[in-house]
């Protein structure tokens, strides 16, 4: 089993290793919970709350709730649903809420747990590739309308245990998915973590490289969030493509896109106006990148930019100030800055990058 501590307001271990959802309930022991309310979703549970209810009850009491797979689950309704649950429960200040998921579970999850009684325990159990990065930190939020994670905390969990045989069961897409927030610590902050991943056409949870590859990211995000925990500066790094991002993700989501793929195309975009801001003859994106973006299954393009609604979601960005929308840029791989742009600034940005993407004839559609 490996171990990585995050030292923040709240310091907490982060165990990783194959098969560890079997010992939960030795590893929250020294926590004393009297009860655990374990939140998951239906994919999820389907695979594991049989294990994870197993090994906890000889424990600690525990129930669950299973709530709707998606995006949507991110909700005002479902976040009462679950605060209602746990007082019918009885859950108390010494009780904790454990997260079984992904982003999804966790964000949610970790809301209802900031807030029940003003804070009870919060175990992290991420379940997809993508969960290493939002089981680390503690952003936990809901949506409200179409702007993403509007409402919501700063809540650092008690404990994070990734058990990695859990990825074994993601579907590609969502491993991919996971994967852009991977190229991504890469690209803001762990330039050799990039050139690893570029010498590859494939990369997998069964990859002999894979523990180190996972590893590394989430010390890119474990040391910026150490250093920044309230997003006050660097902190807004780990925003890199998710300006625009963010806004696919709203715009096209009965299209079933995922937060990765949508960053990924956000990513690109940021790219893309660093390369303008830098006035350099070497492009941050190019060719070789697109290309192997593309090898890697990542669909850069969308079939009807419907630019103004996407526009109106950035305008509700949280790191803007003032109406003016804030990217983040790259000098060069791995020395991120930010900087604000007006609306027409950004409608023409948009434009040009939409007329660069749509140039490449392999790039294929994500919606
Ligand atoms: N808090 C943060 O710092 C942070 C960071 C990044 C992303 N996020 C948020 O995370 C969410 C995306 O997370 P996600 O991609 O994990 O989405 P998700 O939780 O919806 O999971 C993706 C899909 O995979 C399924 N799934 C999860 N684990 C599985 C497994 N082991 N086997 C089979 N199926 C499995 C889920 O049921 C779901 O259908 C977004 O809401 C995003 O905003 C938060
Ligand atoms: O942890 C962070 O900080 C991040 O920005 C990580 C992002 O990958 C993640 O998608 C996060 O949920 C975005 O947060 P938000 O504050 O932009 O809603
Ligand atoms: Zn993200």
């Amino acid at each position: 089993m490996k171990e990585i501590n995050v030292k923040a307001s709240k310091s907490y271990r982060i165990l990783i290793g194959y098969k560890i959802r079997n010992e939960i309930g030795q590893l929250i022991e020294p926590f004393k919970f009297n009860k655990v309310a374990i939140i998951t979703d239906v994919n999820v549970a389907q695979h594991y709350l049989n294990d994870v209810t197993a090994a906890l009850s000889p424990h600690v009491p525990t129930v669950s709730y299973v709530i709707p797979a998606g995006e949507h689950s991110k909700s005002m309704a479902e976040f009462e649903r679950i605060q209602q649950f746990l007082l019918a429960e009885q859950l108390d200040r010494n009780s904790a809420v454990l997260a079984l998921g992904g982003g999804v579970v966790g964000d949610l999850a970790g809301f209802v747990s900031s807030t029940y009684m003003r804070g009870i325990g919060f175990i992290q159990m991420p379940s997809s590739l993508l969960a290493h990065d939002s089981s680390v930190g503690g952003k936990v939020a809901i949506n409200l309308s179409n702007v993403k994670n509007v409402i919501g905390q700063f809540y650092q969990p008690d404990l994070v245990i990734y058990d990695q045989e859990m990825l074994t069961t993601l579907s590609d897409q969502e491993f991919r998915s996971g994967l852009a927030e991977v190229i991504k610590h890469g690209l803001i902050d762990n330039v050799s973590l990039l050139k690893e991943l570029m010498n590859k056409s494939k990369v997998s949870s069964h990859d002999s490289d894979f523990a180190h590859i996972l590893e590394a990211s989430i010390h890119v995000k474990r040391a910026i969030v150490e250093h920044d925990e309230r997003e006050s500066s660097i902190r807004q790094y780990l925003n890199f493509g998710h300006t625009l991002g963010h806004a696919i993700e709203s715009v096209y989501s009965t299209s079933f896109v995922t937060h990765g793929e949508s960053v990924m195309i956000g990513i690109l975009f940021d790219l893309y106006v660093s390369d303008l801001e830098n006035e350099s003859d070497s492009q941050l994106l190019n060719q070789r990148l697109v290309d192997w973006l593309t090898t890697l299954g990542y669909k850069l393009n969308v079939t009807n930019w419907k630019a103004e609604e996407l526009l109106t979601v950035m305008l509700a960005d949280k790191k803007n100030d003032t109406q003016q929308i804030a990217l983040i840029l790259l000098r060069a791989y791995g020395q991120p800055y930010v900087k604000h742009f007006d609306y027409k600034q950004i409608e023409t940005l948009l434009n040009g990058f939409v007329e660069y993407i749509t140039q490449h004839p392999n790039v294929k559609k994500l919606c």
